[in-house]
């Protein structure tokens, strides 16, 4: 299909908003565009009022970098841009410029699967001027949308307490790309498995599914519809029982069932995909017992999220499977992560890094200045606290003080001996060279179980989590705060 194969392996280096390109030639113009900076890609709050956020993108992000390149129709697109005037908005030798281009930057993240908190960087990049500021709306693109879901995704997980999610959510997500990142994302995040083929072709992802009421509706009655499936496809018999009458359904899913047992096969389940799921369940359940099928799973769907699905499990519903779709792959009740990308340091024409900030009225929203690192103590495995610290900074010390980003008041000292450390962010990219390995999909998600199974369960309850504690480093701390003093000429008096 023309239009994913132009989305993933075409040029994508005007996948950006116009004002990346008009700084761009003017960084170039006033003699900016090689000067080496630091940006930083983070997010101000967990999304969906969560304790925590699940890191996914970065694959992504790695053939965009490794792609970046203005191809010969970029550039001719850009040379047929006029202003107001009529003159052309870029000039020749800035395109000859570009045409010249090539990722040269060092591009640090967390891995994907790694569980994040506000304010410390995702991803960092290095180098440039010109190149870094090109990237901020790609980079957040593809982190936004992809962290978002593989965060849903997880909590949905988390609330199904070791059943299985089934992604289901291609018709109702946005877009073709929506749909496709969505269902690597939620994977990532820990469903098992999705309905969309294609993004089981592209990104390697199990596929599954039942049928739909149209099946049933096809045939003249629901058990014919049974039948036939079951001659179609003995060994993946789930037979959705809500089409005309639940109670119906599952009986003609038992006798089916034992048609299909005296085959030397056995019938997976059934899906309930209306009315009150939890008294449904239950009575299936007391059918499918009593006529032998024990092992026979019950699927729900119906616009399930983590909410329902948690009160679903209060009312001890008899559901093993869960098929998810429209929440979870439009990250219904938030549909935007929020992260941003700020300049954080620039190397001044000494040869000198300046730290940057900018100022805001809110303080939850002046960045974190400086080349950072990201480093997470924990204590046999569990994860105690997360400290942003300024690269020169040296992790050999018996003790920290972590300070809030947003609040001063709320600090935690950090006694180091015995305290397993582990830096977040890895080399990516060594001057445009990619120096990482990636794992595969299957890895990564056992990176994200593995990640979440570090944190404390208060910080994983989906309504009022406790907070986990990250901080920057006392004289990271103090930097920020000299920094913003000194952007608003604040002398203290
Ligand atoms: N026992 C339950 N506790 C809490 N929520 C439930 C329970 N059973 C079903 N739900 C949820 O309630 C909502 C019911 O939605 P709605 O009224 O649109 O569906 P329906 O009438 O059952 O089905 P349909 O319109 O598809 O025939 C769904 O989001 C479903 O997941
Ligand atoms: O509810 P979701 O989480 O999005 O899961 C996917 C839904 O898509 C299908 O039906 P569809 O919604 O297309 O039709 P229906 O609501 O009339 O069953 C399926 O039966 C699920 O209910
Ligand atoms: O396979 C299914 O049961 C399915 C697939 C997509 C949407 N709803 C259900
Ligand atoms: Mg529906």
């Amino acid at each position: 299909m023309k239009i994913t194969q132009d989305l993933y392996q075409g040029s994508l280096a005007l996948l950006t908003d116009f004002y990346q390109l008009t700084m761009a030639y003017a960084y170039w113009k006033s003699g900016k565009a090689e000067e080496e900076a630091v940006f930083n890609l983070f997010f101000r709050k967990n999304p969906f009022q969560g304790g925590f956020t699940v890191a996914a993108g970065l694959d992504y992000i790695i053939d965009y970098c490794r792609n970046f390149k203005f191809g010969q129709d970029d550039l001719d697109y850009l040379k047929s841009m006029k202003n107001a005037d009529g003159s052309l908005t870029f000039e020749p030798a800035f395109l000859e410029y570009l045409s010249k281009m090539e990722f040269s930057c060092d591009l640090d993240a967390v891995e994907e699967g790694t569980v994040v908190f506000p304010h410390m960087p995702i991803i960092k990049i290095k180098g440039p001027l010109i190149q870094c500021q090109l990237l901020e709306t790609p980079l957040l693109n593809i982190i936004n949308f992809q962290t978002l879901i593989a965060t849903k995704a997880a909590r949905i997980v988390y609330a199904a307490k070791g059943d299985s999610v089934l992604e289901f959510g291609l018709r109702r997500a946005q877009g073709i790309d929506g749909a496709l990142a969505a269902s690597r994302a939620a994977y990532i995040g820990g469903c098992t498995s999705t309905s969309n083929v294609m993004a089981g072709k592209l990104f390697g992802i199990p596929v599954s599914g039942t049928h739909a009421h149209s099946w049933i509706m096809s045939f003249d009655s629901e058990l014919e519809a049974f039948k036939a499936y079951a001659d179609a496809f003995p060994d993946k018999c789930v037979f959705l029982v809500d089409t005309y009458d639940t109670i119906k359904g599952v009986k003609n899913a038992i006798e089916v069932g034992k048609i299909l047992r005296e085959r030397g096969k056995e019938m997976l389940g059934v899906r309930i995909d209306s009315g009150d799921l939890a008294y449904y369940s239950n009575l299936a359940r007391e059918m499918l017992d009593e006529a032998g099928f024990p092992d026979a799973k019950i699927v729900a769907s119906n616009d399930l999220d983590e909410q329902i699905i948690t009160s679903l499990k209060i009312q001890e519903a008899s559901i093993n499977v869960w098929g998810v779709g429209t929440k979870l792959v439009t990250a219904f009740d938030q549909p935007a992560l929020g992260a941003v990308y700020k300049l954080a340091a620039i190397k001044n024409k000494e040869g000198l890094w300046e730290p940057k900030v900018k100022v805001s009225q809110q303080s939850i929203k002046i960045n974190v200045p400086g080349n950072q690192r990201v480093v997470r103590f924990s204590k046999n495995g569990k994860a105690l606290a997360d400290m942003i610290f300024l690269k020169e900074e040296s992790l050999e010390r018996g003790q920290f003080t972590i300070i809030d980003p947003v609040d001063p008041t709320k600090r935690k000292k950090i006694y180091t001996d015995g305290l397993e450390k582990e830096e977040l962010l890895k080399s990516i990219f060594e001057k445009g060279t990619k120096v990482y390995e990636r794992p595969d999909i299957h890895q990564t998600k056992k990176n994200t179980e593995r990640n979440l199974t570090q944190f404390d369960k208060a910080h994983k309850r989906l309504v009022n989590p406790h907070v986990y504690p990250v901080g920057l480093e006392e004289g990271l701390y103090e930097l920020r705060t000299q920094l913003v003093f000194k952007m608003k000429d604040y002398d203290g008096a």
